[in-house]
């Protein structure tokens, strides 16, 4: 379980940007945590990875082993020499023991043809599966996907939201996904934690989607 409470934090240059934050994941859900550009949803998951410390509150987490899945990056250099296998391979070998093994990862992914394949000539839909794959690989108990299908076709979104979807039903493995995508996020997710300016709301999917239909996104008050 994950808990959070009265949680506040400022950048520097951005004051109260999350203010008394109240979150709680329980072992098996999937949230997505959706909001506009800049209202804190990445900063939210950063907390979360303690990557970064809260200015105030607190963060209980109880959860033993969880993955990252960053947003997509496009820079990756064509020539740059490694492998999809390789960077599973590199991943397996920090991670020393409790890893599944690759091929099955792949597999599950459909990216067996493109184990030999440079990581820089996939597509970003290919490399974001890539990335989803390096996570699952350490089998963990939550996992935390920041806009997975960012810049993704219809087909490999369609792939991934399955998976994840999957994943959560039938390996009740937890997922916290920063979403912009509404639609994949009322579908899959247990439930929606709505960041607006510094304040966050859990609601119910279908609760939200019947709001959203009536106002404007700005306007939801589930
Ligand atoms: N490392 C940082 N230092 C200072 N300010 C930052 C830093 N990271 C993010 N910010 C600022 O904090 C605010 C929230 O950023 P964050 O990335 O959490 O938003 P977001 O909700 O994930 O946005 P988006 O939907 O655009 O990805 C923004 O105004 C951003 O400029």
């Amino acid at each position: 379980m994950l808990k959070i409470d009265h949680l506040y934090f400022s950048y520097n240059n951005v004051k109260n940007l999350l203010t008394d934050i109240n979150f709680t994941l329980n072992d098996g859900e999937y949230i997505s945590i959706i909001g506009s550009n800049g209202s804190g949803k990445s900063t939210l998951i950063r907390l979360i990875l303690k990557l970064i410390e809260p200015t105030d509150g607190t963060i209980n987490n109880t959860f033993k082993n969880m993955a990252y899945v960053p947003q997509r990056f496009n820079q990756l250099n064509i020539h740059f020499p490694i492998t999809v296998r390789e960077v599973l391979a590199s991943y397996k070998k920090v991670r020393h023991n409790g890893c599944q093994d690759i091929s099955e990862v792949l597999n599950l992914l459909n990216l067996k043809e493109k184990e030999q394949t440079l990581i820089g000539q996939l597509s970003g839909g290919q490399c974001q599966k890539v990335f989803i794959a390096r996570a699952l690989l350490g089998n963990p108990d939550l996992l935390v996907l920041d806009e997975p299908s960012n810049g993704i076709d219809v087909k490999s979104r369609d792939e991934i939201y399955e998976l994840l979807a999957n994943l959560n039903k039938s390996k009740k493995m937890s997922i916290i996904c920063v979403e912009h995508n509404l639609q994949a996020a009322v579908k899959n997710s247990t439930l929606l934690y709505h960041i607006k300016k510094g304040h966050g709301h859990m609601c119910l999917p279908e609760r939200y989607a019947q709001e959203y239909i009536k106002n404007d996104l700005g306007d939801i008050k589930c």
